[in-house]
């Protein structure tokens, strides 16, 4: 079962990762847009997972929460519908000029850059979750995550932030007990399920780069 947005209790037994991935599956309507609650329903199971990595990485995890809230917020609030994607929240916040473009100042929260900190963050997921699904036993968990943040987020980030973040991948389980961590099953059955799983989380990343390109909104301050 997956929790829903702006709902208070998250069911605690049998959480596994599956469930969570998948969820990006629900992302994705018909005519290609991508549902926000879905898509923030993906992160809040994430950064529960994480969460159940230990706390060296809760400096992280509060983050991405406050950016889960932010965007919970918006859909809450009374232009909550206009939030329904993440094409009509582009569309509504650059029409209504809701959208600091330059620097942060009247709208330092607005959905379109708070987004955008996600779905970069969603790219290091997708090259994290490639590289753990062409792993061999001897790879090791640390690089593969050091490696996928290297080649995304990081580029974004202030050298301290990079520093704090490498540090905490070093504390990485290895392999076998990754996997584990992640309750799906045996190593094939986690391959599989990444296999299964990732061309979604793509497919999403895909559109909503394409829409902040055309939009112009991938610099974003
Ligand atoms: C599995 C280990 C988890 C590795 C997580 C990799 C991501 C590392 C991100 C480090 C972010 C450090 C915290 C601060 C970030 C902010 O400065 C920065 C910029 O925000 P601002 O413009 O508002 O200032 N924020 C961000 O870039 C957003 C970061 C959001 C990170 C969410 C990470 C969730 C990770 C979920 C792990 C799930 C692993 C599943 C694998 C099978």
């Amino acid at each position: 079962m997956v929790k829903m947005a702006g709902s208070d209790s998250v069911p605690e037994e049998k959480f596994s990762l599956k469930e969570v991935l998948i969820t990006f599956q629900s992302c994705l309507t018909d005519n290609q847009e991508i549902v926000t609650d879905s898509y923030v329903n993906g992160w809040r199971g994430l950064v529960r997972f994480m969460n159940s990595l230990g706390s060296i990485f809760s400096f992280i995890s509060k983050d991405a929460v406050n950016k889960i809230q932010i965007m919970v917020t918006h859909r809450n609030g009374e232009n909550g519908d206009k939030y329904e994607t993440l094409q009509s929240m582009v569309k509504y916040e650059l029409d209504n000029n809701l959208v600091d473009l330059q620097r942060r100042a009247e709208h330092p929260e607005s959905g379109c850059r708070t987004l955008l900190r996600l779905h970069r963050a969603l790219r290091w997921l997708e090259l994290f979750l490639e590289k753990l699904r062409t792993s061999t036993e001897d790879s090791k968990t640390s690089v593969m995550c050091t490696d996928a943040y290297n080649d995304s987020l990081a580029q974004h980030h202030a050298w301290i932030i990079r520093k704090a973040a490498t540090m905490a991948f070093c504390v990485l389980p290895g392999r076998a007990a990754f996997f584990q961590t992640m309750n799906v099953g045996s190593t094939e059955q986690v391959v599989a399920m990444l296999g299964e799983a990732m061309p979604f989380i793509s497919k999403v990343y895909e559109i909503t780069e394409e829409l902040y390109k055309q939009h112009n909104l991938l610099e974003l301050p």
